[in-house]
């Protein structure tokens, strides 16, 4: 990380405080995000708004105080904790002199440096390129072009200097490779379904503690820093319980306000989070941001439509807690809420171990139903899951289908279908089964 520093990445941050919640940020993240991106700030502009200037996003009063800043400090490049428009990003860069990014820009370029695999490389290019592609029209050559820094670092780099038809070929070539990739994803998880083993994922707000847990609990040596994003390519280990074993998988760090073009890029890795039938939502028990964080954690979930799924609430880092001892938090039905454990000293991994165990039981669902031929458009979605035991037929032509999945994707077939699959479930003994 020093390096970058000496590579002399000089930033003026400018956050704005909104009275409406949907637009506020949080200025100690942003510093936070800048540092992890590797640049160094030198200067903070605030202010409050009621709603964003059309021109400068800031208004003009501001938008000088931000160039005097720049001027006097002689940084290279301005950061809003925002999203900006193109025009607003390049009035602000014709005011400043130099280069203006936003929220979205400093994410992905965090991405970019953290992206470990092949598919998340793909991924944050895919990304970058999208993000740029709104961005091409604007004026770049009143500003000296300088190779790396925040923004222009990553596998799409030198695509800012191609024309729009060059950036188009390059996404498409790269959603034909993340196609392929995906394909391979899938496989390698209908083998896993068919080992029987459920997936346990780890999900959480990034810096939560998820790596340091995965890490500790497998015992491997997946990067783990003080740093946000560390993690951004799902990584699977097997964990043995006292009775049995998980597929337990480490995955991407969420934040608010996630940029949607990351959400729809990450779609794969999320995907192994929507497929899990377990989700451990690690927090970070000492961060006085933990319920705000908790929400924006919920809300992508249900963005991704995993909000059904089973989850275990995993209290991180009791150790930053005056005398507090690990514990299992069980709700009113008797079953696991929270566990409260501290990832780095390794404490209270047994009891997270048995919650786990206790939980496993009741999110695999086994049942038969029939389904009549006018229905059987219903087996695709069971077959996509991989969820099918045995198929017979009757008499009647009703197909008799034995399936096992998880009590979430069951439930999420159940609403689909609007309760037509719950009036399919029987008891093989009633009818007469024809093979
Ligand atoms: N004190 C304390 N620090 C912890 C604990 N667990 C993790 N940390 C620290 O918290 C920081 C973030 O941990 P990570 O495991 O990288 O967090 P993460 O949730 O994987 O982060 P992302 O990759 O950004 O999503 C690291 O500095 C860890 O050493 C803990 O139990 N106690």
């Amino acid at each position: 990380m020093f390096d970058r520093y000496e590579a002399g990445e000089t930033a003026v941050l400018v956050h704005i405080d909104f009275a409406d919640e949907e637009r506020r940020e949080d200025l100690l993240e942003l510093q936070l995000l800048v540092e992890s991106a590797g640049a160094r700030s030198v200067g903070v502009i605030t202010g409050s708004r009621r709603s964003p200037d059309r021109k400068f996003f800031i208004g003009t009063g501001k938008a000088e105080e931000l160039a005097a800043m720049v001027a006097a400090t002689e940084a290279n490049v301005v950061i809003f904790n925002h999203a900006l428009s193109p025009a607003q990003e390049r009035n602000l860069e014709m005011v400043c002199q130099c280069r203006v990014l936003d929220r979205t820009t400093l994410i992905l370029d965090i991405f970019a440096q953290r992206a470990r695999t092949h598919e998340g490389k793909l991924q944050v290019e895919l990304a970058q390129l999208r993000h740029m592609s709104t961005r091409l029209i604007r004026g770049w050559t009143h500003l000296e072009r300088q190779k790396g820094g925040i923004g222009m670092r990553g596998p799409g780099e030198t695509q800012l200097e191609t024309d729009r038809r060059l950036l188009r070929g390059r996404i498409k070539n790269i959603n034909r490779r993340l196609e392929k990739v995906d394909k391979q994803r899938e496989q390698s998880r209908r083998a896993r379904k068919r080992s029987d083993l459920a997936t346990v994922s780890l999900v959480g707000y990034t810096n939560a503690g998820k790596s340091t847990l995965f890490n500790a609990l497998t015992s491997s040596e997946v990067y783990a820093a003080d740093q946000l994003f560390a993690t951004l390519d799902p990584t699977l280990r097997k964990l043995a319980l006292p009775d049995g074993a998980v597929i337990l998988a480490d995955t991407v760090g969420f934040i608010r306000h996630l940029p949607h073009d990351l959400v729809a890029a990450f779609k794969a890795t999320l995907q192994e989070t929507r497929q899990a039938e377990i989700l451990l939502h690690v927090v970070d028990c000492a961060d006085e941001n933990m319920t705000e964080n908790f929400d924006q954690v919920q809300s992508v979930l249900e963005e991704i439509d995993a909000d059904e799924i089973t989850q275990l609430v995993v209290c991180n880092k009791i150790d930053l807690l005056e005398d507090f001892a690990p514990r299992i938090d069980y709700n009113e039905d008797g079953k696991p809420e929270r566990v409260w454990v501290s990832a780095q000293k390794r404490i209270g991994f047994d009891l997270l171990l048995k919650a786990i165990t206790e939980l496993i039981g009741e999110v695999i669902c086994e049942l038969t139903l029939k389904i009549p031929a006018s229905a059987g458009h219903y087996l695709g979605q069971f077959y996509r899951l991989d969820a099918i035991q045995q198929k017979d037929y009757d008499d009647l032509g009703n197909c008799i289908l034995s399936v096992r999945l998880s009590d979430a994707d069951w439930r999420r077939l159940a609403k689909q279908s609007q309760g037509e699959l719950e009036a399919f479930i029987f008891e093989p003994s009633e009818v007469d089964v024809t093979c």
